[in-house]
């Protein structure tokens, strides 16, 4: 399943260890800590896999209650973090307004101590759909949202705060579902960021602020946006095969296909695109999924290029009428259990990451006086 790696961006290189994922391994194509992804997104519950990832072990049901319930205790804002939220733009992209308000809090509830990594996880995981919430709806319906809901889970938790009213049950397992699928990837772009920051002893939150800024782009978890630009341009199945057919011929990228280290297929796109045909059958959708479907088609068949776990994620949070904006924040609002575990699992077996460089600059040559320079 995984590719022969080589090449520039350190592709194939190992670049330390890990005991949290594997990804590409032949026989199972995503495990965290052991577990197959598919088992964890059929079986649990985001809060369940986060534990996983963050405490190393799945909870009984008591932890589980526990941890639930102490989440839902930290929920709320400090008002000097609303502030500054309430003065950011309505057209600031939302992964930019994530990533100051992770900074934010990073100033307001300082990680002193390593001791407290694991409670200002928790704090960030309970609080980010907050973040987020509060102020896409001050920005854009003038509302100051009560951020302190009673929902059960993270991203019933998100839905209600977005949309005003109670999430139906579909939705709810569909953001549990995402949160899981999202969770956790190895040494992906925005991981590797934080584990560098954690490598010369940072905090958490600046941390998690630089790998947000990582996962930003379209070549990475802004691909889920990029992809619904793409679709929604799209009026039906044969459109997209047009069109697709045009963007490949001009050797355009496109996103939410391909991937650095899965060569044929990735197992998180199999799970969401079910869910994205539950769902489109659920609004009585005959444009969207049908267009999405031919273009993996198109893409298989022209280039062996497969969806990645972005690709029918577009679809899925269109038919529950997330803005695209906020495609990825919700990505942000999941990583961020993997990105903190590695951070603590780098900080337990800690040496500074500082590789070297081959140096294809100027040989060695004498500062000429400024009054002889062109
Ligand atoms: C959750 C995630 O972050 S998943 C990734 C999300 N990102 C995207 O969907 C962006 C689109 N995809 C891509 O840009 C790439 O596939 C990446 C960044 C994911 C991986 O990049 P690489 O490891 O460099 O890809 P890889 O080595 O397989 O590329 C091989 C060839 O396929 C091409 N290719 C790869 N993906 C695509 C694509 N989506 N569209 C068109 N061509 C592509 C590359 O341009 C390259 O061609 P070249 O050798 O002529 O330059
Ligand atoms: O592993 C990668 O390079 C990108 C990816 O799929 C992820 O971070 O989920």
């Amino acid at each position: 399943m995984a590719k022969v790696l080589s090449g520039a961006g350190l592709r194939g290189q190992v670049a330390g260890k890990t005991a949290l994922s594997t990804v590409g391994k032949s026989g199972s194509g995503l495990t965290y800590r052991g577990y197959d992804v598919k088992d964890l997104a059929e079986k649990c519950e985001f809060e369940e896999v986060a534990f996983l990832i963050l405490k190393g072990h799945l909870p009984n049901q008591t932890e589980l209650n526990d941890y639930k319930a102490k989440l839902k205790g930290l929920r709320g804002l400090p008002q000097a973090l609303k502030d500054v939220l309430e003065r950011i733009p309505a057209d600031a992209h939302p992964m930019d307004v994530l990533r100051t308000g992770c900074s934010m809090l990073g100033n307001l509830e300082m990680e002193t101590e390593f001791e407290q990594q694991q409670s200002v996880t928790d704090r960030m995981l309970a609080c980010f759909p907050s973040i987020i919430c509060y102020w896409y709806r001050f920005s854009h319906d003038n509302v100051r949202i009560n951020v302190e809901t009673d929902d059960d889970s993270i991203g019933g938790h998100f839905l209600h705060m977005l949309r005003g009213e109670v999430p139906n049950e579909l939705h709810v397992k569909v953001m549990h579902v995402s949160l899981i699928l999202y969770a956790e990837h190895e040494f992906n772009a925005s991981t590797f960021t934080a584990r560098v920051c954690a490598s010369t002893l940072s905090d958490m939150h600046s941390c998690i602020t630089g790998a947000i800024g990582s996962l930003r782009g379209p070549l990475h978890g802004g691909a889920n946006e990029a992809a619904m630009e793409m679709i929604e341009g799209f009026t039906s199945a044969d459109h997209a095969e047009e069109e697709m057919m045009g963007k490949l011929a001009r050797k355009e990228k496109i996103m939410g296909f391909g991937h650095a280290i899965y060569s044929e297929s990735d197992p998180r796109n199999e799970i969401i695109k079910q869910w994205s045909e539950k769902l489109a059958a659920d609004v009585g959708d005959t444009v969207l999924y049908p267009v999405s479907v031919r273009c993996e088609e198109v893409m298989w068949r022209e280039k062996k290029l497969f969806c990645n776990a972005d690709f029918f994620h577009a679809s899925a949070y269109n038919f529950m009428q997330i803005p695209t904006k906020l495609f990825t924040p919700i990505f942000v609002m999941s990583r961020l259990t993997g990105w903190a575990a590695h951070v603590m699992e780098q900080r337990a077996d800690n040496r500074i990451i500082r590789p070297s460089a081959e140096y294809i600059g100027e040989d060695l040559r004498p500062v000429p006086a400024i009054e002889e320079r062109g």
